[in-house]
């Protein structure tokens, strides 16, 4: 049976409807393990949110501040090939930055009945996102595993819908993963929640330092997945290919 979630935890209020294009959770491998039977956990967050409270997308106002950056680098805006650009970077950053305006709360409302306390691991979520300090891509992936909340799992999808939420949005790597573990304890009642990104930064290998075999690696463990041997059971399947 599909049921509505009533909301675990209330940051922000229901905020608009998720905007945020996503792949299905087919992408990555799904695991099941048996876990210890331990008892109800819950970590509060401690990341700031505002999901679902973005300002509305100014696609003219992008317009014009691509024109000038084109003027500002010395390139001509109006020869035949950047005529165009303006427009195409302000459709382009709608769907980048849909995350902004995103919520995970309803990414996360619906569940199925079903009472287990094995954790659900999604595996290689790719994940696309751009840096907040140079806004230049980092992409990679994500591997998402929990374990549910007594009244039921989500659907596998969701998983890597939330994961876009947060990717499509100016960010740094580190909150990123914070940010999908603390939704899935706050707005799906998960009982324990283990996230690992692996991400290339271009920032970090077309420009700067320019080390294009870098790779950044961050996690975040909430609950239940934070008792050593489970956590490091969880580290096992995500690490194994
Ligand atoms: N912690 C963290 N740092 C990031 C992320 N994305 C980019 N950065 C780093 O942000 C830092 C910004 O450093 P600054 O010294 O302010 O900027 P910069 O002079 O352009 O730095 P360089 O990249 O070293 O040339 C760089 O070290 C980037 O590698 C991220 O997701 N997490
Ligand atoms: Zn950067």
């Amino acid at each position: 049976m599909v049921q509505s979630r009533p909301h675990h935890a209330g940051h922000g209020g229901p905020g608009a409807p998720a905007q945020a294009q996503s792949r299905a959770a087919q992408d990555g491998s799904v695991l099941q393990v048996s876990l210890p039977q331990s008892p109800r956990g819950h970590v509060a967050a401690g990341q700031t949110r505002g999901d679902g409270d973005a300002p509305s997308y100014d696609e003219e106002g992008v317009r014009r501040a691509v024109r000038l950056f084109l003027e500002a680098i010395g390139e001509d805006p109006d020869r035949e090939g950047l005529v165009e650009t303006p427009d195409r970077i302000a459709r382009a950053g709608r769907e980048l930055f849909a995350g902004l305006g995103a919520s995970p709360e309803h990414v996360l409302e619906k569940h199925f009945d079903v009472d287990t306390e094995e954790l659900v691991l999604v595996k290689d979520i790719e994940l696309y996102s751009v840096c907040e300090h140079h806004l230049l891509p980092f992409h990679g992936v994500a591997h998402v595993g929990y374990i549910p909340a007594k009244d039921g799992v989500m659907g596998l999808s969701k998983l890597a819908r939330l994961v876009e939420v947060y990717a499509r949005r100016p960010q740094v790597q580190e909150r990123l993963t914070q940010q999908v573990a603390d939704a899935l304890v706050d707005y799906a009642g998960a009982r324990g929640v283990i996230v690992v990104t692996e991400c290339e930064h271009l920032c970090m290998s077309m420009r700067g330092v320019r080390k294009s075999e870098a790779r950044t690696v961050t996690s975040a463990v909430r609950g239940l997945l934070r008792n050593p041997a489970t956590r490091a059971e969880a580290m096992s399947l995500i690490m194994s290919r």
